[in-house]
């Protein structure tokens, strides 16, 4: 599906309204009427509607919205903010109708909040039509003090029309106060302040409306972005053959699990069998083999040259090369802990061709030379947590966080890798310029060993020759899912080890 920013939206509505010839005024009707159905799906009964309506084409949908729940005999009353005279075509026509059929109007302006308070507080619904995918910069006055009355005074539910006003469409920033709505209905699709926070964190529950704009013509115009979901890459996921055999699917090796966390590489060996790889290989520090031996069934173990602590990296072991042959792909990072020569030792294992997903420890050691990965040929994915992403930058959380598509984006381009941003909707990028936002997030697994169980999955498919890009989907879709099913009681109590049993059943989900 795609995921719209601003720009493309409006670019999108004008090639509908100018190449195909479907009038604005018909898409505006066809908004108004998908919300007004969800406001009736969810409330049937004839109720009581403030309507709020800005002076964009956001409004004119709330115009539309009015005169439809007014004709299905609801009691409504419109506010409205911004002036007749910079009205659009569309929106003026809107608001002439409601005004001949005498609904109750009223312009806000800050003296009348007071009035407003009550018809809010008796209010079944409160529909935010004050602005769209048009919002730029701090909000020009009256709109915070109404905004500020809608958040404190709302007793029913609050619905906003395409984004809650107030959040900026492609970054999901506030740079004032904002609608905190209950449900948010998007029109045509899902935007990026959907899934960005703090923005994200003001949608409620996300409706997505059809509002006619053809489906091809849609895919005609495309959009930079999209969400991630099994049909961006399913077709890489075939049944296992009967003809198979272990080799068929791939061999991962998976080098961490220093002294204190053999956990951590345990749980992506057994997450990646659980995706499907044919065979796993455990690398681990040479003194970590007689713990890890019997805790583990199904892998090979190998152990590695360590120093005196029990850590990687006097040196890779001197029949890396015949050996590694083996594999068709490496995990680095889980439980890897420190390196006593740790720049030198990355160094070696990136200059192969085996595709590669770093993660953890892994990328600490990368954060100390990035340009190693421009030497590479082979595909490589980086799943780091925002923490990780900002020590890759030599910059602050706060920063990744504020530019969540950017620096993914960037950070792919320049050094020709595939970014998993990991976080509550993680975001995808690839190095030829494309994202991908993970549409549903599962608190579940924001729990120790998530990452290792994510890096296991990915690990795995790269193992069984899939691109860089599907793998890293795919892994992220079914990591997600798996966390979503592991929830039989709480979502406080699910650990990493539930979502490794659940990968089979998130494989089953795939349609
Ligand atoms: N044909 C179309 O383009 C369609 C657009 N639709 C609706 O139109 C919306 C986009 O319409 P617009 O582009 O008119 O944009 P908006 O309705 O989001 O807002 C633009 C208006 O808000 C004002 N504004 C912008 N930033 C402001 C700020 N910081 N403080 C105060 N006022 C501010 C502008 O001066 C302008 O009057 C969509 O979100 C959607 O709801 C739908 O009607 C479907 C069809
Ligand atoms: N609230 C959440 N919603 C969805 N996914 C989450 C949430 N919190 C964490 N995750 C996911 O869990 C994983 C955690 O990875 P990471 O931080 O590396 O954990 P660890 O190092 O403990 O294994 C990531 O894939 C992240 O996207
Ligand atoms: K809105």
């Amino acid at each position: 599906m795609h995921l719209y920013t601003a720009q493309e939206m409006r670019d999108l509505d004008q090639y509908t309204i100018q190449e195909v010839g479907i009038p604005g005024v018909v898409l505006m009707e066809n908004a108004g009427r998908m919300v007004t159905e969800e406001i009736l799906r969810r409330h049937p009964h004839p109720g009581r509607a403030v309507i709020l309506t800005g002076g964009g084409n956001n409004g004119g949908d709330g115009f539309v919205i009015a005169r439809l729940l007014w004709g299905a005999g609801w009691d409504v009353s419109v506010w409205i903010t911004g002036t007749q005279e910079k009205m659009s075509a569309e929106t003026a026509t809107n608001y002439h109708v409601c005004r001949r059929l005498q609904l109750p109007m009223e312009h806000f302006t800050s003296d009348k909040g007071d009035s407003l308070s009550p018809l809010l507080q008796q209010a079944d619904v409160v529909v935010d039509a004050l602005l769209g995918t048009g919002v730029k910069g701090p909000l020009r006055p009256p709109y915070g003090a109404l905004i500020e009355r809608v958040n404190r005074d709302t007793k029913g539910w609050v619905l906003a029309v395409d984004t809650p006003s107030g959040v900026e469409t492609d970054n999901g920033s506030i740079e004032t106060i904002a609608i905190r709505a209950d449900v948010t209905v998007s029109l045509v699709g899902p935007k990026w302040c959907h899934y960005l926070r703090p923005g994200a964190e003001y949608v409620g529950e996300l409706v997505i409306a059809d509002i006619g704009i053809p489906k091809e013509v849609a895919r005609k115009m495309g959009t930079s972005a999209r969400l991630n979901g099994p049909e961006e890459w399913k077709e890489f996921f075939l049944p296992r053959s009967r003809w198979s055999h272990k080799g068929t699917h791939g061999h991962l090796l998976v080098l961490g699990g220093s002294k204190g966390m053999l956990g951590a590489v345990k749980m992506s060996g057994v997450a990646a069998y659980r995706t499907g790889v044919g065979l796993v290989t455990l690398g681990v520090p040479e003194s970590q083999l007689t713990t890890l031996g019997p805790s583990i069934t199904e892998a090979l173990l190998w152990g590695w040259p360590e120093d005196e602590l029990g850590q990687f990296g006097n040196d890779i072991p001197v029949d890396w090369r015949e050996r590694s042959n083996r594999f068709k792909a490496m995990a680095i990072g889980p439980g890897l802990g420190k390196v006593s020569n740790g720049q030198e030792w990355i160094r070696q294992l990136l200059q192969g061709d085996h595709p590669i997903v770093l993660d953890a420890d892994g990328l600490n050691l990368l954060a100390l030379d990035p340009s190693l990965l421009k030497e590479r040929s082979a595909p490589t994915i980086l799943t780091p947590h925002p923490g990780e992403m900002a020590r890759l930058l030599n910059t602050s959380v706060q920063e990744v966080e504020r530019f969540r598509p950017e620096v993914a984006k960037e950070w792919a381009h320049t050094y020709g890798v595939t970014v998993v941003l990991k976080g509550s909707h993680t975001v995808i990028a690839t190095p030829d310029g494309r994202q991908w936002v993970q549409p549903k997030a599962s608190p579940a697994l924001a729990k120790a060993g998530s990452g290792d169980v994510l890096t296991g999955i990915i690990g795995a498919l790269l193992a069984r020759g899939w691109t860089s890009a599907t793998a890293a989907l795919a892994g992220v879709w079914l990591h997600n899912s798996a966390g979503e099913l592991a929830v039989t009681s709480s979502s406080h109590s699910v650990l990493a080890t539930d979502v490794i049993q659940c990968i089979g059943d998130a494989i089953q989900l795939i349609d």
